[in-house]
This record gives C-alpha cells, sequence and structure tokens, in this order.
C-alpha cells in the first residue's frame, strides 16, 4: 500500500473524505460508527454526532459494515437495500498489525439522479431477467417440480407420494382445493415427473379467457375463418400441448358449449380448429384443476356430467393450510428466501412473534395469501427480521395496545410509539405528512421519534 507522505497528511485525508462523490462510512472492530461523511449523513437524514458511536446497523438499512469488521472478509459491489432503492456497496476491512480494525464502506451512486437511474436500470434487469427465466421455463413446459412443494405435514407429504405414484400413467387427473393452496404447483409436478416431461406443458385458465375467445384459444382456427383472423391461422392449446399435457384450470368456469366440444377431444383425441375441413389427431394428457363444488354445478346444469366423469378418473385434493400449521414456519421461511433472492432486499428472518402469529392466523388465500403477506413485509420492513408491526393491516393483532403493556404510563407511551410508526410507514418516512395525519407539530413529531429511537 502507497504511504501519502505530507506533512499535512490529515488535512489533506480529510478533504478527501469530506468531498468525496460517495456516500462513506467507517466503523471500528466492534462495528460502531467513528465516522460518517457529510454526504451520507444528508442522504441518511442523520446528524453525524448522533451517529457516531452507534452500532452501524442502527443507522444504517441492512448495513453489513459491523460483520466485515468481525470477519475481515471485503465485500465489493454488493447490492443494497436502502431507503427504498438498491445501492451498490464495497465494504473493505481495515487492517493494522495483522488483526482487523474496522472497516470502511462507500456506497456508490448516492446522486439523486444517479441512483435513481441506476435503481430503475436494476430493476428493468431484475425484471428482463424475470421474464427470460419465464421464457424459458414455459419452452420446457414447467416453472415447478415436486421439490418445490414445501411441507412435512401428513397431508402434503401423502399428496407428494400419490403425484409420484400416478405421474408416469396418462391417466386424466382432476386437482381439487381451495384457492392457493398449489394445485397449479402439483399440476406441473405430475408433468414433471411424466414420460411426456421433455414434451410441452401448456395451462390455459378456463375462467380468465371470454367465452367467445375460448374455442380458438382451446382449438385454434384457421386462415380466413372469420374477419380478423390472423394470417396462417393459429394453433390452439391442445395442437401446442400435442404429445405432452394440457392444464385445463378453473375448469369449474368453463362455459356449456365449450365443454360440449372438450368431451369430444376427449372422446375422440380429435381436435377440429374453427374453420378447418378435417380434424386433427392429438396425443394430450389432461389434467384439470378447480376450486368449484363441481357435484352442485351439475345438478344446477352448469357442469356436465359426462365431462365430469371423463377428467374425474384420478382425483387429488391439496389442503387448505389452515388444517397443517406445521407447515407454515417451513413455508415462511422458504417464501422469504425465494422474496429476498429475487428483490435483493437483505432480510433474513422473523421474529418469533410473527411466525406464532402466522400459526393462529386462518389463511384464508392459502399460500398465496401468506406469500403477499411476506412480499409486502419485505418491502416495509427496516431491519433485516420481519417484526408484527411489519405486517399488513389486515393481519395487525387487534387494537393498538398490548394486554401485558403494564402501567397506564407504558401502556400509553406504548400506544403512542406504535401510532407513530405505523403513520410514518403510511407516509412512506414524510416526517411532515405524518405530522399531519397525528394532528401534533412536527417539532413535537421530531421529539417523540427521538424519545422512542424511531
Ligand atoms: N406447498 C407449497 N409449497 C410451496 N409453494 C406453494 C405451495 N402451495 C402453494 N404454493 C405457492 O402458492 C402460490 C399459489 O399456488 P397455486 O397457483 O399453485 O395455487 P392454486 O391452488 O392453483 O390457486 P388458484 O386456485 O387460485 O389458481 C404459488 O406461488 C405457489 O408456488
Amino acid at each position: 500500500m502507497h504511504r501519502l507522505i505530507s506533512p499535512y497528511r490529515n488535512e489533506i485525508l480529510e478533504t478527501v473524505l469530506e468531498n468525496l462523490y460517495y456516500c462513506l462510512v467507517i466503523v471500528d472492530a466492534e462495528g460502531r460508527i467513528i465516522y460518517l461523511n457529510d454526504h451520507y449523513c444528508n442522504f441518511l437524514e442523520v446528524k453525524r454526532e448522533d451517529a457516531i458511536g452507534k452500532p452501524v446497523a442502527d443507522v444504517i438499512e441492512n448495513s453489513r459494515m459491523h460483520i466485515v469488521a468481525r470477519t475481515g472478509k471485503d465485500e465489493i459491489a454488493d447490492l443494497q437495500y436502502i431507503r427504498g432503492n438498491h445501492m451498490i456497496a464495497n465494504r473493505v476491512a481495515v487492517r493494522a498489525n495483522e488483526r482487523v480494525v474496522g472497516a470502511v464502506g462507500i456506497v456508490l451512486f448516492r446522486d439523486t439522479k444517479e441512483w435513481m437511474n441506476m435503481n430503475s436500470h436494476i430493476k428493468e434487469l431484475l425484471l428482463e431477467l424475470e421474464e427470460y427465466r419465464k421464457q424459458l421455463n414455459d419452452r420446457y413446459g414447467t416453472t415447478y417440480s415436486l421439490h418445490d412443494i414445501i411441507g412435512n405435514s401428513p397431508q402434503i407429504t401423502e399428496l407428494k407420494t400419490k403425484i409420484k405414484k400416478i405421474a408416469p400413467s396418462d391417466a386424466t387427473v382432476l386437482i381439487r382445493g381451495e384457492s392457493g393452496t398449489g394445485k397449479e404447483l402439483v399440476a406441473h409436478s405430475i408433468h414433471h415427473l411424466s414420460e411426456r416431461h421433455t414434451k410441452p406443458f401448456v395451462s390455459i385458465n378456463c375462467a380468465s379467457i371470454p367465452e367467445h375467445l375460448l374455442e380458438s384459444e382451446l382449438f385454434g382456427y384457421k386462415e380466413g375463418a372469420f374477419t380478423g383472423a390472423k394470417k396462417g391461422g393459429k394453433l390452439g392449446k391442445f395442437q401446442l400441448a400435442n404429445g405432452g399435457t394440457l392444464f385445463l384450470d378453473e375448469i369449474g368456469d368453463m362455459p356449456l358449449n365449450a365443454q360440449v366440444k372438450i368431451l369430444r377431444v376427449l372422446q375422440d383425441g380429435e381436435v377440429e380448429a374453427i374453420g378447418a375441413v378435417q380434424t386433427d389427431k392429438v396425443d394430450v394428457r389432461i389434467i384439470t384443476a378447480t376450486n368449484q363444488p363441481l357435484e352442485k354445478l351439475i345438478q344446477e346444469q352448469q357442469f356436465r356430467e359426462d365431462l365430469f366423469y371423463r377428467i374425474n378418473v384420478i382425483q387429488m385434493q391439496t389442503p387448505p393450510l389452515r388444517e397443517r400449521p406445521e407447515d407454515i414456519r417451513v413455508l415462511a421461511k422458504y417464501i422469504l428466501q425465494k422474496i429476498t433472492n429475487r428483490t435483493g432486499k437483505r432480510v433474513l428472518d422473523f421474529d418469533t412473534k410473527v411466525l406464532d402469529y402466522f400459526m393462529h392466523y386462518t389463511w384464508p388465500g392459502n399460500v398465496r395469501e401468506l406469500e403477499n403477506v411476506i412480499e409486502s413485509a419485505v418491502h416495509l420492513t427496516n431491519s433485516e427480521r420481519i417484526h408484527l408491526k411489519d405486517l399488513p393491516d389486515h393481519l395487525q393483532p387487534n387494537g393498538l395496545v398490548n394486554e401485558n403493556a403494564g402501567t397506564l404510563k407504558e401502556i400509553i407511551e406504548q400506544t403512542e410509539k406504535l401510532a407513530i410508526e405505523r403513520t410514518l410507514k403510511k407516509a412512506n418516512g414524510d416526517k411532515q405528512a405524518a405530522a399531519k395525519l397525528l394532528g401534533i407539530g412536527k417539532s413535537s413529531l421530531y421529539d417523540k421519534i427521538s424519545k422512542y429511537d424511531l
């Protein structure tokens, strides 16, 4: 390392540090801040004298400086999520006498315009990456396989055993279960484990396609079949799935006239594109799914009984989450990891109170709801751990007051702290707006923020 030799060494170094274009922080071996340059103070909206001496993780969101100061392992060009943005952080250990005595951290792209550009660039790249992944999966058909079905409850273990048993056959499968319980996941897994896994897996959501388009989506059309038909015609999902699997999701919502046509394909193995003069032979395994009571729909003449018997060869049931609370912990941790990998935000775990709360909640939206709750908490949390206060409003334990709070003064203080925290979150950290919402002055809000260390 080159030494700066000058009688004004300290002055030069200080000028460099303060005029650096980037945010800079220096911590000691214990991870306490010993220096924070002006740019960083402004960006974090903290006063330098308040930050100095504090554990770095208390001042800088998602900081890993204390870890670098402990392990001595540099971290270069790491993605860090601070104040709602992805930043690039370099963290370098400082050594003296063969010991790690601290760490220097530089955050790039602090300038508002520059980091906005960079941030949107990264977000765009992440979206692009996701799109490519999706395309790749679409080409090979499935996104999920058996190991993506998480849970050790007897119900999930039994479901997985059944999937393994029935996958190799060509039998038609009807998957039933409440919304968000993993019916699509099961369909993917069956295809993945079947002889057809190198052939396409094509899915169609019967509920989301307008009735007049469903037929052309399923069976395709020939050129000139109707006004507006594409040149060269269009292949239907049945033809696209030839040799592979066709997943008819929400089959209970399929209109009656389309049901008749599906039945014909299932009986004869032939499809007739709109405007075609002849039928095409197709070899497709059918998997269907629904959360509708098909037997009731049959009674109401909304669903054809003959079609029901055709699709109901093997029936599988995806259990609701509330009936297998033992899966919630492992699912929550799996989902958290999936989300943090995707977003780049560093959130490592849940507070035990959150997991306990999850275990007692009824999860009407099942695993999909659990995913949404965790995703929202990951975005809202300011720490590496998800706390009760980070959960969406509809999951907040009732009332503001904790029953075990203690004296009246403690209850009032706790309520006040919680109300301020929630309002700040609602106002996206804008203190002026939060003060207005709370009906108090800005300086009074500042006093309370510092009193409660928010
Ligand atoms: N056992 C599980 N392990 C891991 N992820 C799961 C599990 N069950 C469901 N999921 C996830 O929950 C989300 C919803 O699952 P999926 O779309 O398969 O449900 P569904 O029953 O088909 O819902 P809907 O009836 O609303 O279409 C998906 O992101 C899926 O990956």
